[in-house]
């Protein structure tokens, strides 16, 4: 451990919140449509509370649709897709049962979850912040220790307001110096992704410095350590300065900002930087002047290349896996190696996401259009600001305008076509220049293709039809700012919210309950089961592709069930079935004897990166499959499978890795034996040993639930709370909560009557 002398960031805001064995607790709990039916109903079903609604905060983003909401009355009558509408009218029931604060379609503050948080002031540096949702990394600008977890932690942290989350390595990029004219930070990111890889970061947190990262803004920070999951980061973190305290002045749940407690705050979050001394783990420094505008090529965040250069030739690649990955990116990508990036022409644009749907993201896609039209070749271009309060802000400074007048589609809040829950998608074959952060096979609609681009690049793509060098279509007042630009209120009196009287008549809240007395079951609490894992015998299905990703475990369409379980059909979708619906009969769990796969021995790197959907360990266990071998693991998969009584091994020897994979593809058993930490062949005959956390072990073993494990620590939990409330009392139930709701003791929680038509309207509020 570091002394205090030399210690990092991150190793500072994970000390202030251990609580005990590798348990630390949460400040701030996000919680949006598609992570949380499946941890509510854990609560339910286990008599459980939310232990501190007032450091929770939820709205709905993924599936809603961003069409015109002047007709909007509720989500029941508004969302026509049915698994949509429902897992939106869940969360509805959900944060009413559990007495949370909701921003809903009805509330100009509703937007993606990772855009509202900072927008509120929800979000505050040294916190910790999580969120089921892998870009909760986004977060980690401000200084706070943010990153994405399952729906199991999601229903940890409801329960326990704390999270088991093992120290991650420190790991340091620094970018200096002055960023070329038309580089911004979403080619930073993209330029380190392609740099470092989309495993580069596994196990580690990322602190961006440098004065290249200094000068950003809050919104500019934001998007890079937004794409911190994609180079397989924990977490990315940025030092607070003056650019964080100016960005959090005036925000509605930030401390009031020269008040005392605002003075109290600042004098703390100074103290959070990383020490002269501290040591990393690992180093990466990049000169920001060798930056140029990138794009992505391929169907990974890390194929990149300059926007001055060309699609890459697979002939120059020597190793097979990798050489295999760029001929089938290639083809989906419907791309020849050598081909200009310039001469490759578009057919959608999509300006949104969590990575840059922003004020500043708007006003420079705004610049580069202004004045323009959209190239007659483009379908649709559109423009989805990331909450109502970005919308607002826009029109008022009458960027809307730009973009109608030039031919872009004006929508409301919301994820979109980032990954198209909703009806925003691509067509198959449709190729589009998009700001969002994943250009996964199938991510934006089954056979779309997608470059990631910044904002401007987007739009001068949108412009010219074709993916374009920005610096061709830049004026000299291209900056993001907008001087005098007038300013919204972005804690507006919502009509919308029914009244406080309301409000505790439909929670049935005890006046008298407290944040700290909510854990009403906490004292008997029994640690409850998951599946025990000891020996596991089976055959085992070869997988020789590295950097498997949770969109292809499972792509998005499969995630709007509000239940744990049915999922095995999906399973690899686009891999085991034709566009038809037919199988793929060349696909390995398609044939014998390999549909019957207790095991997967995967070759390549990184199995299960990106999002964070627990709905992959999910459809593997659904399939069958309990246990996954492989070089190395994403780190929230890698949590999430434990979570379910699955067991991932990390085999790193490539030698040890090709005797399973033979044994394998021979089509023979292999035996897992965990007590004993020993992998077998068919015939008992040992063929490697493996590690796994102790405790990990422990809890599969013996078929333990770690929620009722972290109850049991309920004082030390009390404890650390009060500790809280007397050095950082803003972070207690201040903002709308306190002046809404107050939390629910578990007995006053009611079950919702039905997760189906049945149930009653609820208004936002
Ligand atoms: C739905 C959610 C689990 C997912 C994530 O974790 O990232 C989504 O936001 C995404 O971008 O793929
Ligand atoms: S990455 Fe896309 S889908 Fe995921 S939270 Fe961000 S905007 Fe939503």
């Amino acid at each position: 451990m570091p002394s205090a002398q030399n210690k990092t960031l991150y190793d500072k805001v994970y000390a202030a919140h251990l609580i005990a064995d590798d348990t630390i607790y949460i400040d701030r709990h996000l919680v949006h449509e598609v992570t949380s039916p499946q941890a509510f109903e854990g609560l339910r079903n286990a008599g459980r509370s939310v232990r501190r609604p007032d450091c929770t905060l939820a709205t709905v983003d993924h599936n809603i649709p961003t069409s015109s909401r002047a007709t909007y009355k509720n989500v029941k009558t508004f969302i026509d897709e049915p698994d949509s509408r429902l897992q939106c009218m869940t969360l509805e029931e959900n944060v009413e049962a559990f007495g949370l604060t909701y921003f809903g379609m009805g509330d100009q503050r509703q937007g993606i979850v990772h855009v509202v948080g900072p927008e509120q002031g929800f979000t505050l540096p040294g916190t910790t912040v999580v969120c089921g949702d892998s870009h909760t990394s986004t977060h980690g600008a401000f200084g706070a220790l943010a990153f994405g977890i399952g729906t199991s932690e999601v229903e940890h942290v409801l329960a326990t307001q704390t999270l088991i989350s093992r120290k991650s390595k420190n790991m340091k990029v620094q970018v200096d110096g002055v960023l070329a004219p038309g580089v911004t930070s979403k080619d930073i990111a993209l330029h380190v992704i392609g740099k470092i890889s989309t495993a580069g970061g596994t196990g580690s947190v990322i602190e961006f410095c440098g004065s290249a990262i200094r000068s950003l803004s809050m919104e500019a920070r934001m998007s890079i350590c937004n794409m911190s999951i994609e180079g397989g980061a924990r977490a990315g973190m940025i030092a607070p300065d003056e650019i964080t305290f100016e960005y959090l002045k005036g925000r509605p749940l930030a401390p009031k900002f020269d008040s005392p407690e605002w003075h109290r705050a600042v004098k703390y979050w100074e103290s959070l930087q990383t020490d002269a001394d501290a040591k990393f783990d690992i180093e990466v420094y990049i000169d920001a002047k060798e930056i140029p505008p990138t794009v992505s090529w391929g169907t990974s965040p890390q194929d990149v290349v300059p926007i001055t250069g060309a699609v890459p030739d697979p002939a120059g690649e020597t190793d097979p896996i990798k050489k295999a990955g760029m001929i089938r990116a290639l083809e989906y990508m419907g791309l020849e190696p050598h081909t200009p990036m310039q001469e490759v022409a578009v057919d959608k644009v999509f300006i949104g996401s969590c990575t840059n749907s922003r004020i500043e993201d708007l006003r420079a896609a705004a610049k580069v259009v202004k004045g323009r039209k959209v190239a007659q070749n483009i379908m649709r271009a559109m423009v989805v600001p990331g909450s109502g309060l970005i919308k607002k802000q826009a029109e008022a400074e009458g960027l809307d305008k730009i973009f109608v007048d030039a031919g872009f589609e004006w929508r409301e809040a919301g994820c979109s076509m980032c990954l198209g829950m909703n009806p925003d998608i691509l067509s198959p074959k449709e190729r589009c220049a998009s700001t969002s952060n994943r250009n996964f096979e199938g991510r934006q609609g089954a056979g779309g293709r997608t470059h990631l681009m910044s904002p401007a690049m987007a739009a001068a793509a949108a412009v010219t039809g074709k993916i374009t060098d920005i610096r061709k279509l830049m004026s000299n007042e291209y900056v993001a700012q907008a001087e005098g630009s007038p300013k919204i209120d972005i804690a507006p009196e919502n009509e919308e919210l029914v009244s406080d009287e309301e409000l505790d008549k439909a929670a049935d809240v005890p006046q008298d309950s407290t944040p700290s007395s909510t854990n009403a079951h906490a004292a008997g609490e029994k640690p409850t089961g998951i599946p025990k894992f000891e020996v596991l015998k089976g055959i085992t299905a070869p997988l020789p592709i590295a950097n498997v990703d949770t969109d292809a475990i499972i792509p998005k369409q499969f995630l709007k069930t509000i239940k744990r379980t049915g999922l095995g059909t999906a399973l690899f979708w686009a891999l085991r079935f034709n566009p038809d619906g037919t199988e793929n009969p060349d696909f390995i769990l398609n044939k014998e004897p390999y549909r019957q796969s207790k095991i997967l021995v995967v070759t390549g790197p990184n199995f299960g990166c990106g999002s964070s959907r627990e709905h992959a360990p999910w459809a593997l266990l659904d399939f069958g499959i309990k246990c996954i071998i492989a070089p190395s693991f994403a780190d929230i998969f890698f949590n999430n499978t434990f979570k379910n009584g699955m067991l991932p091994i990390i085999i790193s020897s490539p030698d040890t890795l090709s005797v399973l994979a033979t044994e394998a593809n021979a089509g023979q058993e292999l035996e897992v034996d965990l007590p004993n930490q020993t992998i077998r062949n068919g015939a008992g005959e040992e063929l490697c040993k493996f590690n796994v956390d102790g405790f990990r072990k422990h809890c599969l073993v013996n078929g333990l639930d770690d929620i009722g494990l972290t109850l049991q620590k309920d004082n030390l939990i009390a404890e650390y709370e009060k500790k809280r409330s007397i050095e950082w009392p803003w972070l207690d139930g201040a903002g709308y909560l306190s002046k809404h709701r107050k939390p629910v003791k578990v007995d006053a929680v009611k079950a919702p009557t039905t997760n189906r038509g049945a149930a009653k309207d609820i208004a936002d509020w």
